[in-house]
């Protein structure tokens, strides 16, 4: 379970985050949906530690990311904003790296590695060097680097972005695979289709601030509309920096 609670953030003048709160609970996939600049990634960036919030917590299964760091990261996979590949190492030396990282060193590491590719079906690219891998080779194997530990909690910004069809299909695959299994997901999003498709839960937010919670349905039936992307317009007043 993820949880944060009242977080303020600025940047010089500007409040990225005010006051915000929300969770995501074990068996389900939720969604943060926002404008660009909406506060999603800072949010995220707090709750994955490499952001302090000035006012407010946030947990991991109840273990506040501020008071133990290391506790926290344990029991989450993150899926960064931004993400690189070490060009010269291969797949398996990505992901194996990354299980030494979370305290898995040695046959426990490997072990870890092996059983991360053989879910995400990465054997035929595992002794590659990631240059020259596809945009859906790069997701893959940084999607097995989030989970090689075996989270309880996966957290993603913006994952689909730079995907194509494919790749988006097999992502989305994985994410409900990792849902029904019982383990928490929280994505942000600006697209709407995405949101719609995956999300058990939604997590509209405008201008740092959480402006409505509730499944789509439960969305579509506060504003008295029938598809989400109009209800999300009634809400915010604004279609600005959505994509469909
Ligand atoms: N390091 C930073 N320095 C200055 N301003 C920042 C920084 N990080 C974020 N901001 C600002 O804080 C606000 C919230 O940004 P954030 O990246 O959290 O939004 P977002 O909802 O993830 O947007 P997007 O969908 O465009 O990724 C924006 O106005 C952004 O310009």
């Amino acid at each position: 379970m993820l949880n944060v609670q009242s977080l303020t953030k600025h940047f010089g003048k500007l409040r990225a985050l005010d006051n915000m709160s929300f969770s995501a609970l074990d068996g389900e996939i939720t969604g943060i949906l926002g404008p660009n600049g909406a506060g999603k990634t800072t949010a995220l960036r707090i709750l994955y530690g490499l952001l302090k919030t000035e006012s407010g917590q946030a947990y991991v299964d109840d273990i506040d990311v501020a008071v133990r760091p290391i506790e926290a990261r344990k029991r989450l996979g993150v899926f960064p904003d931004k993400f690189g590949l070490y060009e010269r190492l291969t797949a398996f030396e990505q992901i194996n790296y990354f299980a030494g990282l979370h305290g898995l060193h040695g046959a426990e590491g490997k072990a870890a590695t092996h059983n991360i590719i053989t879910q995400l079906a990465l054997e035929d690219i595992a002794q590659r060097r990631s240059q020259g891998f596809s945009q859906g080779q790069r997701m893959k194997v940084t999607l097995a680097q989030a989970l090689v530990h075996r989270p309880q909690n996966l957290v993603l910004d913006e994952p689909t972005r730079g995907l194509d069809v494919m790749s988006t299909r097999i992502l989305r695959e994985q994410l409900k695979n990792l849902r029904d299994a019982g383990h928490c997901i929280l994505f942000s999003s600006h697209v709407m289709q995405e949101v719609a498709a995956l999300c058990d839960k939604v997590i509209i937010v405008a201008q740092g601030k959480v402006i409505a919670t509730g499944t789509p349905q439960q969305l579509c039936e506060q504003t008295g509309e029938t598809q989400l992307e109009e209800a999300f317009v009634k809400l915010i007043g604004s279609d600005e920096g959505i994509a469909a």
